[in-house]
């Protein structure tokens, strides 16, 4: 059965590593970037509430659309809002897996892979997730990965092991 892994989690918690690392070991598989898309389809939205519900949306949508072409989907976005999340598991059924990419913001702070936090600190960028802007936590997702207390193939084989329906490559 396809499925459609969506990893939520704070920025530079480790999302967009992890998906480019499973799209190793799992078969016809597409990544959905949030902040690619944000270069793409999703260029005419910002990061209010409402902008990042429709966000979440579109890329529920989009990734049905994958998995109707019979695809694997991988989703990378912070979808910071339960709702959003809940959504998506509605539209797409079983083969929705969700996937809590945790990550305390001190730690996501010091990474700062896009050196993000630093500008939101200093007041240049504006509704930042976690710093000004809201990050809800999933309350029963299907998998949890601590990206602090695991190294990365740890936290992929974790992720692997709860999704064991898809082909592996
Ligand atoms: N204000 C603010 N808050 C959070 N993130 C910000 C912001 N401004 C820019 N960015 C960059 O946008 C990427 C998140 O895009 P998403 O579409 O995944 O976000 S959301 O689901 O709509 O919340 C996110 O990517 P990741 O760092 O990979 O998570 C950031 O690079
Ligand atoms: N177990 C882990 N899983 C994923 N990333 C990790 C892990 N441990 C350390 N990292 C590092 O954390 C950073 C996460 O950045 P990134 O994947 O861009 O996050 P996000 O896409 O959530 O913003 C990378 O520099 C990555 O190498």
């Amino acid at each position: 059965m396809n499925q459609m892994i969506w990893l939520t989690g704070l920025s530079g918690s480790g999302k967009s590593t992890l998906a480019e690392e499973l799209k190793n070991h799992i078969e016809n598989c597409y990544i959905l970037d949030g902040d690619t898309l944000r270069r793409g389809i999703n260029q005419d939205l910002q990061f209010s509430e409402e902008d990042r519900l429709e966000v979440g949306r579109r890329i529920g949508e989009i990734g049905k659309i994958l998995l109707d072409a019979n695809l694997n989907v991988i989703v990378a976005s912070i979808s910071p809002y339960r709702s959003t999340r809940d959504k998506v598991r509605s539209l797409i059924g079983d083969s929705y897996k969700e996937v809590y990419v945790q990550c305390p913001l001190e730690v996501c702070e010091e990474r700062d892979p896009k050196g993000l936090y630093k500008q939101a600190r200093a007041g240049q960028i504006k509704h930042f997730t976690g710093i000004d802007s809201p990050y809800e936590e999933p309350i029963c997702p299907d998998v949890i990965v601590e990206t602090d207390k695991f190294s990365l193939d740890e936290c992929v084989s974790k992720i692997l092991q709860h999704t064991s329906a898809m082909r592996r490559k």
